[in-house]
């Protein structure tokens, strides 16, 4: 339709995140790999583009256990059961943000523990205006469908953040 609820989706290509803090469990420079490459499963198929800013960015990423600041409602549950949630775009301080549970044993390379990567590209699709998807294959699939070295975009994931950003037009 033509007109679209404000928030629905970021008004800008070029989206900003910063870490407002880290897991201990696994070296931040994993961490900050596994974020970037997470963030290009979405730009390889969009004319979006990541980068890392301070201040005030559109995704701040985080994590936390149980209440974490973000009200009762949306308290981690220790490990297992929630993984990890995000807010949808918007002008509200917490559009965009992507918060993980600490409790979970997040891992990288591993088929132990929980995938940080696998688990972000998943929370970005909410940070850039995705809801679930009815497809058990999908990334946006609402379960965790355990490690997968190769994992990438579903065809249905595809098409959802393409409806609301359009196709990668770089070469
Ligand atoms: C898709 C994922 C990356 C993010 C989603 C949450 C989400 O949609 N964030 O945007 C998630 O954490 N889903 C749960 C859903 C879930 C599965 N169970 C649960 C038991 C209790 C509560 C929730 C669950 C059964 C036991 C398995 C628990 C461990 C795996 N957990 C899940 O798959
Ligand atoms: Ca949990
Ligand atoms: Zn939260
Ligand atoms: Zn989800």
């Amino acid at each position: 339709l033509a007109y679209h609820a404000p928030g629905y989706k970021w008004e800008e290509n070029q989206i900003s995140y910063k870490f407002t803090s880290y897991t201990r469990q696994l070296p931040g420079s994993v961490q900050t790999r596994a974020i970037s490459s997470a963030f290009r499963k979405w730009s390889d198929v969009t004319p979006l583009t990541f980068e890392t800013g301070r201040g005030d960015v559109n995704i701040d990423i985080a994590f936390g256990r149980r209440e974490h600041g973000d009200g009762y409602g949306n308290a981690f549950d220790g490990r297992g059961g929630t993984l990890a949630h995000a807010f949808f775009p918007g002008r509200h301080s917490m559009a965009g943000d992507t918060h993980f549970d600490d409790d979970e044993q997040w891992t990288m390379g591993s088929d132990q523990g929980t995938n940080l990567e696998i688990v972000a590209a998943h929370e970005f699709g909410h940070a850039l205006g995705l809801g679930h998807s009815s497809n058990p294959k999908a990334l946006m699939a609402p379960f965790y469908q355990g490690y997968d070295p190769n994992y990438k975009l579903h065809e249905d994931d595809i098409r959802g953040i393409q409806s609301l950003y359009g196709p990668n037009r770089r070469r």
